[in-house]
């Protein structure tokens, strides 16, 4: 029988193997904002996340103080303008909520001329200071900003496709909440593939490829769809000028980082909706899309294609191509 102090000794070696194999650093660049600062809670919470770096032009080091008070294990730093260079060190994932939210009567492509050099300049130094990281793009128009990431860094020459991501789960959870809605079901148990891009008509959920969803017809889908498509809108026209969705928004990229981590410290199978590289419509032009993605160890595993699409879907996805197109062709242009 092992003494005391041996059973100790056994078990602070598996603590630290545990933990040793899990370390990871996950940064927020835009942690003073609507979405930043929920988002870094959120990420607080999570028992993957080691240390958290949050990083703003404005207030992080006081975000940090706030968040890491909250008893749980990982520890907090937060940085100024002037030190994003020391917030990016030694980072797994970088998820970057920086820049402007629309107003009522914008379109998200209205965000670009701001936003665009907001991401860009972050991006470089992500591929400067951490260029093994994994980022995740939710600055909008994300159709758009995500091309921008993956063309600075491949002029850096560290552009790696499995590893830069579109946060489009604020779409799959709305998709699931009115889902769940009409068909007085769990949203829980509710999963839409949302698939092609991030705003309005590039937005296509696949409600015939999920059990509650695929009964949904005539005006209800009509107006299912439209509000799956737009539920951004309904958020800003209900704040009236005080910006966009950030609670909501907060919880998918959260739930996309958690997934995101699961999947990089082993678990098979995680599989979710977002916006890559991909080749599935690389033949039309389009080179990044929103489908199902297996996540693995490196990060993108497995891009999944469409499936079969009912006459309706296959008309939304008609009319998503061509904005799609110009959306990413816009972000490189900007780039290049
Ligand atoms: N992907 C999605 O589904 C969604 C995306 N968004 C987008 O997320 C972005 C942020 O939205 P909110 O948090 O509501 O805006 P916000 O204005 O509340 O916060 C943005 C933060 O970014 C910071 N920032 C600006 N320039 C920066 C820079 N160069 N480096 C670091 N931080 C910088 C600001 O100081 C501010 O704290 C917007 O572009 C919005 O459209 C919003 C909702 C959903
Ligand atoms: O609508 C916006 O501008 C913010 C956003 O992307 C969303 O809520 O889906």
């Amino acid at each position: 029988m092992l003494s005391r102090s041996a059973l100790r000794a056994v078990s602070n070696t598996r603590a630290f193997s545990s933990s040793a194999s899990r370390q990871t650093k996950v940064a927020v660049l835009g942690a003073g904002g609507g979405i930043g600062q929920p988002l870094s809670l959120l990420l607080k919470l999570n028992p993957q996340v080691t240390s958290l770096s949050l990083y703003d032009i404005r207030g992080a080091p006081g975000v940090a103080a706030d968040v890491s008070h909250v008893d749980t294990n990982s520890e907090v730093h937060g940085y100024p303008a002037d030190q994003l260079d020391q917030a990016l060190e030694g980072v797994k994932v970088v998820v970057i909520p920086a820049g402007v939210p629309r107003k009522p009567g914008m379109t998200r492509d209205d965000l670009f001329n701001t936003n665009a050099s907001i991401v860009r300049d972050l991006a470089s130094a992500v591929g400067r200071v951490a260029p093994d990281a994994h980022i995740l793009v939710i600055s909008n128009p994300v159709n758009s900003t995500v091309p921008i990431v993956a063309a600075t860094l491949e002029k850096a020459g560290v552009f790696d496709p499995k590893r830069v991501f579109g946060v489009t789960t604020l779409d799959v959870v709305r998709a699931s909440r009115f889902v769940g809605g009409i068909a007085e079901a769990d949203p829980a148990e509710v999963a839409v593939p949302v698939v092609g891009g991030h705003s309005g008509p590039t937005i296509v959920p696949l409600l015939s490829q999920t059990p509650q969803g695929k009964g949904i017809t005539g005006e209800v889908y009509d107006k299912l769809v439209h509000r799956i498509q737009f539920g951004g809108d309904e958020v800003v026209k209900a704040k009236d000028g005080a910006g966009s969705a950030t609670l909501s928004m907060a919880y998918a990229g959260a739930k996309f980082t958690g997934a995101l981590l699961r999947a990089l410290n082993g678990e098979k199978g995680v599989t979710v909706p977002t916006f890559v590289k991909s080749p599935l419509y690389a033949d039309q032009g389009i080179d990044f899309f929103s489908s199902l993605v297996e996540l693995g160890p490196n990060g993108v595993e497995k891009i999944h294609p469409v499936g079969e699409l009912s006459a309706e879907e296959q008309k939304l996805l008609d009319a998503c191509l061509p904005e799609l197109k110009k959306n990413i062709e816009k972000g490189k242009a900007f780039v290049a």
